[in-house]
């Protein structure tokens, strides 16, 4: 059975100075209830983003914690792991969602009440609930259930079967609200908020707040274990709007850069994508079974009001609209025990305890805690602690998926789980059943050891993969060297870049466009043609992998560097969106933003392809301007100079000759007058900055340097696609 990401979006009141300009706002309809966010230059059109639940301005915590959180609850006794996301800019209400105040309770006092509550409705099973609770604070895991001065930065390890867990996790059990409120109260003050422009109490970190609840009904010989994870995450941040200072500068890298990976998640899920970079940041590889995994996933939208955050809602709202594709496969966590015989009940019961709880963590503090995310119980136990118990007590595990129809399937999708099945279907008879001890430690150390006989033979074949990809990678270095005489020293191969050389030959670049770039122009700087190789290498390759190297490259390119890349991607994009590839312009224009993330008109142009795309409309680039002609021979050499300006302007979206690449800030600043087609978000163009650079183009004496002039000479000829390829 799948399981899509439900999406609830909660927009929040005016905040004391804040103007109520109904910039966005949630309406309902015949259809349901959807977001709208009015255009920014024509008030009487809405863009519409239809979700599963939106609340308004007026909604209470009562309201969204009856009809998306509560039903979940029934989910998480059935032993399915749950997560609920809070997810917006900075200042949006995800705190006030998540935690609430002692006024107004938010999702997670209301869960533990529940909970609790529950936990009394069992008359035939031990329940017990008990609570872990973790941040992520500049990409590192810290247990907030410990003083902060004893709580070192915590590992993240994976268990055989693939599962990431966060090891030394401390946890709790929990009997009363009262025990809960104490150890949340503590554990709230150890988390690390503080104060920006936008919120005084900001949260500097992701917290995740886990509830595991584990049902043990003897009588059944079953324990079911499931949990539900709360997660408020840091929110998105501008920094010229947060006034952040160096110390929040660097916490703002942190949670901007886990959250943009957390974006690239999503977006290769939704892509079908063969590698989905969930190692890119410790809160995705964390959450990683939330998304497309194996737990129930509830993710809500926090909006804040206002024209003031249009760009942020408007992003917010269009990752909200990917992420509800994402398909999770929701897996039932039991472990089956053998009914204990009647007569030796007491004296077993001690013994019990030495079977290693399937999933739920126990506070002694020691190594292998459990995962966040829900075990396949029968890999997570270890082979040797069951030959050590006494044969009453050994335990059948297994991790249960549950079928389309609500039925179960008693096998475990893993490989072990496959040699399980085997072993099962060959005997006749289930594990465990008429079996003496000696035949089940037998059978499962032939499982054991097919297994590590298939991973050997895996990773042989991954190394003879690797060594053929590495004969490939240098073919490819010396195909492209010939083809754009290109010496070694100025071509860095992407290290995995994993296209064969056909693909290389045959990739969908507008013809023309490199070689004339890297040809005629080898001045250009080193940085620019290696960029360009890489998108031309792994263009096929995994967007959100790439747009991981990206960032990491942008970190350590000059501002120059990284303007001319971005220029260099923009030329690309624009190609592409004008023969209709809207998906690869909109992928290059997304890495142009990389290198320079305040451009304005690159955010809009983004987010005009995003909606054209998205919606399946069409998109129209701007037609670009002709070149005037060189009216006499002898006087070229001055129009060419105005004749590259004019088209430059018009081809590349993000030019600097006025400083757009430095002083935007979003939606605050626009009318930059660059010859675009106005995009949604566009002041007038008669701005008295366009006009400023009219006048500049036409003053000889603001014109550019000879090698300025050259490479913007060879942006505007791959844009004409006057190359002598065509
Ligand atoms: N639904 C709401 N009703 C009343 N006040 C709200 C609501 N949502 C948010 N607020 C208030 O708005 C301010 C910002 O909210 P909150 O701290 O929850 O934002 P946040 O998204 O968690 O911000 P950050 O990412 O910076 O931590 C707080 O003062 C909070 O009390």
């Amino acid at each position: 059975m799948s399981s899509k990401i439900r999406i609830a979006a909660r927009l929040r009141p005016l905040l004391p100075d804040e103007i109520n300009d109904d910039a966005v706002g949630v309406q309902k309809d015949d259809n349901g209830s959807f977001v709208t966010v009015v255009h920014p230059r024509d008030s009487s059109q809405h863009f519409k983003f239809p979700f599963s639940s939106c609340y308004g301005q007026n909604s209470n915590q009562d309201e969204i914690y009856n009809s998306d959180v509560k039903p979940l609850l029934d989910v998480v006794f059935s032993g399915v792991t749950v997560t609920v996301f809070a997810y917006g800019v900075t200042s949006s209400g995800k705190t006030h969602t998540i935690q609430g105040s002692k006024a107004q309770p938010g999702i997670i006092p209301r869960v533990v009440k529940d909970l609790l509550e529950r936990t009394a409705s069992f008359p035939n099973a031990q329940v017990s609930l008990s609570v872990s609770y973790m941040e992520i604070y500049k990409e590192d895991a810290y247990d907030l259930l410990v003083e902060r001065e004893s709580a070192p930065k915590l590992p993240i390890r994976e268990n055989e079967a693939g599962q990431v867990f966060v090891a030394h996790l401390s946890s709790m059990s929990l009997s009363c609200v009262s025990d809960f409120e104490k150890i949340y109260s503590a554990a709230t003050k150890r988390r690390s908020t503080g104060s920006t422009n936008l919120n005084r109490a900001s949260s500097r970190s992701h917290a995740i707040l886990t509830l595991y609840v584990k049902v043990a009904d003897t009588a059944a010989g079953q324990t079911i274990t499931g949990k539900i994870n709360l997660v408020d995450l840091a929110g998105s941040e501008n920094n010229k709007l947060t006034g952040n200072d160096p110390s929040r500068m660097a916490e703002s890298s942190a949670i901007n850069k886990s959250l943009s990976v957390l974006g690239q998640v999503v977006h290769a899920l939704n892509q079908g994508a063969s590698r989905i970079p969930y190692r890119n940041s410790k809160l995705t590889r964390i959450l990683q079974d939330a998304l497309g995994g194996t737990a129930v996933g509830l993710l809500i939208c926090n909006l804040a009001p206002g024209a003031k955050f249009r760009q942020d809602t408007w992003n917010t709202l269009n990752f909200a609209t990917r992420t509800k594709e994402i398909e999770n496969k929701p897996v039932i966590n039991i472990r089956e025990t053998q009914p204990l015989p009647k007569p030796h009940f007491a004296a077993l019961a001690p013994q019990q305890s030495r079977l290693p709880p399937a999933n739920v963590p126990s506070s002694s503090g020691q190594s292998g805690r459990p995962s966040l995310l829900p075990t396949a119980g029968l890999s997570k136990l270890p082979t040797a602690g069951l030959s050590k118990l006494p044969g009453p007590m050994k335990g059948r595990v297994s991790s249960f998926g549950l079928s389309a129809a609500g039925t179960f399937q008693p096998f475990p999708s893993g490989p072990l789980g496959h040699d399980i099945r085997n072993q099962r279907s060959y005997g006749g008879v289930g594990i465990g059943l008429g079996m003496t001890e000696e035949e089940i430690d037998e059978r499962i150390s032939k499982a054991v050891e097919l297994e590590v006989t298939r991973r050997l033979e895996e990773r042989e074949r991954q190394r003879q993969a690797e060594g053929k990809k590495d004969a490939e990678r240098q073919q490819q270095a010396i195909q492209v060297q010939q083809q754009y005489n290109v010496t070694a020293p100025d071509l860095i191969m992407p290290e995995d870049t994993s296209l064969s050389s056909h693909q290389i030959s045959s990739t969908s670049l507008p013809s023309g466009v490199l070689t004339p770039l890297l040809k005629r122009h080898e001045d250009l700087d080193n940085e620019l043609k290696r960029r360009l190789y890489s998108y031309l290498s792994v263009e096929n390759d995994s967007n959100s992998e790439q747009s991981n190297k990206e960032a990491q490259l942008a970190d350590v390119l000059s501002p120059a560097s990284k303007k001319k890349t971005g220029r260099a991607y923009v030329a690309l994009a624009r190609a592409h969106s004008e023969k209709g590839n809207l998906q690869v312009a909109l992928d290059l224009y997304r890495k142009a933003r990389t290198y320079v993330p305040d451009n304005a008109k690159l955010k809009d142009r983004i987010i005009e392809i995003e909606y054209a795309v998205e919606n399946d409309v069409d998109f129209v680039p701007q037609p670009k301007r002709k070149k005037p002609k060189a009216k006499k021979k002898g006087s070229a050499e001055g129009n060419s100079a105005v004749e590259t300006l004019t088209t430059v302007s018009d081809a590349v979206d993000m030019d600097d000759h006025d400083g757009d690449l430095e002083d935007t800030t979003g939606m605050d600043n626009q009318g930059k007058g660059n010859g675009l087609r106005p995009t949604p978000f566009d002041e007038a163009t008669n701005s008295p900055q366009k006009q400023k650079r009219v006048a500049k183009e036409c003053d000889p004496e603001e014109q550019e340097t000879p090698p300025k002039k050259q490479k913007k000479e060879c942006v505007a000829q791959i844009l004409d696609g006057d190359s002598d390829e065509e």
